[in-house]
């Protein structure tokens, strides 16, 4: 009787807002034990070989998630199986059967020492994460060897040309919907994404072109506070950044100071400075966003020659939020993300930018491969011009 109705008393317990939050949330890191099959033992009456064991292997596709790989291991183990063993009606045995895994593209695998196994970057991508062992033959005396054994991390950077970087609120989730065809949710408090969403924006000559919303980063982020942390880490693989600030400036909680806009960009600065320096050297863009509200014009126009040079305000920024080294942005475009004003323009200059990108690219790229042409011939191959 008493566990009928504790039954009923929990059925009616609606599930709790962290439940809600677990199951929405983005898995972009996960660990597995995986085996590789052990070896068939050989025969050694008749000189047969055991069958290799079966290895655990991973091939990218697109539409996966790692939250699939960690529903169809819940246990957190993957294994291959053994080979079989010689016999007398199958002198060499039969190999084992491999595990494949499915990732999403975009993950690297890396053992428990840290080292990388994997960076599977392309749709059908594989690399295997556990081999099989050998199966036994005369020279191990016949006896089939072990597979191998490690716990393996996933971790899930994604790779979009351009990573939308702001503070939450600023009006990231409005400006992938007004640009691209992604469908994110907007909310008038901050932290409505969380989850990194990725819009494709489209251009008159077929071209397309991906910007990865990557939500919740806030002051601090740097050192694991909030959820920044979790998706700085993506914006390494883009090749643009947009920062996107609201011209009212943002507050995170009533516990938090209010920044204006010109700290908020001098704090967005610092934090990825204080994650990773080399970020600051990727080509960036600036959008100034809801322009349409009534005292946005005269709050930008007063500020332009600030944000046009971010070093003439920097000795009176807050110390917490003082950058080392300031940004240099490729444009500064005021926008109203929920008019659609100056949409366009944005589309138009990341594209520009990211086509110098790749022209200077190829450049580098082919005087790279110059000079590793003429270390190879010596000095007395042929000319290369
Ligand atoms: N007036 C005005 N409001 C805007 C504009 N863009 C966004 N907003 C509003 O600002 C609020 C936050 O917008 P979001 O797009 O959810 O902001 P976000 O940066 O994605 O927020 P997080 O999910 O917290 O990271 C919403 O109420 C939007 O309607 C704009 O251009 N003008």
């Amino acid at each position: 009787m008493v566990q009928i109705f504790k039954f009923l008393l929990n059925s009616m317990k609606k599930p709790s807002r962290r439940a809600h939050i677990r199951g929405n949330v983005f898995l972009d890191s996960l660990r597995l034990t995986v085996k590789g099959g052990h070896g068939g033992n050989g025969l050694p009456k008749y000189g047969g070989v055991g069958g290799q064991g079966g290895c655990v292997y991973c091939v990218a596709k697109e539409d996966v998630t790692l939250k699939n790989l960690a529903t169809r291991y819940r246990d957190k183990r993957a294994n291959a199986s053994n080979g079989e063993d010689s016999g007398k009606h199958r002198l060499l045995g039969r190999r084992g059967v491999d595990e494949e895994l499915l990732v999403p593209v975009g993950v690297q695998i890396y053992d428990d020492r840290g080292q990388l196994l994997g960076d599977l970057n392309d749709s059908d991508a594989t690399c295997i994460i556990a081999g099989g062992g050998m199966g036994g033959c005369s020279g191990t005396n016949f006896l089939g060897k072990p597979g191998e054994n490690r716990t393996v991390h996933f971790d899930l950077k994604l790779i979009a040309d351009v990573g939308l970087v702001g503070f939450p609120n600023a009006g990231k989730s409005t400006f992938l919907k007004a640009i691209s065809n992604a469908k994110p949710k907007i909310g008038a408090y901050p932290f409505t994404t969380i989850r990194p969403q990725i819009g494709t924006v489209h251009y008159s000559d077929l071209r397309t072109v991906t910007i990865a919303d990557l939500p919740g980063l806030i002051e601090g982020a740097h050192a694991n506070f909030g959820l920044g942390h979790k998706f700085l880490k993506h914006v390494e693989r883009t090749r643009l950044l947009l920062f996107i600030v609201d011209i009212l400036g943002f507050r995170l909680s009533p516990k938090h100071e209010r920044r204006n806009f010109l700290q908020n960009i001098y704090a967005l600065n610092k934090e990825l400075e204080l994650y990773d320096k080399t970020l600051l050297d990727k080509p960036s863009i600036l959008l100034i966003n809801k322009m349409d509200l009534p005292e946005a014009k005269d709050i930008f126009n007063s500020n332009k020659p600030f944000i046009k040079d971010l070093e003439l305000k920097l000795n009176e920024c807050p110390e917490n939020i003082k950058p080392e080294k300031v940004l240099k942005f490729e444009a500064l475009i005021p926008i109203s993300a929920k008019d659609s004003t100056r949409i366009n323009d944005v589309k138009q200059k990341i594209r520009l930018v990211l086509d110098e990108l790749a022209a200077k690219e190829q450049v580098t790229d082919a005087m790279v491969l110059k000079e590793n042409l003429s270390n190879k011939i010596g000095e007395r191959g042929p000319r290369i011009i």
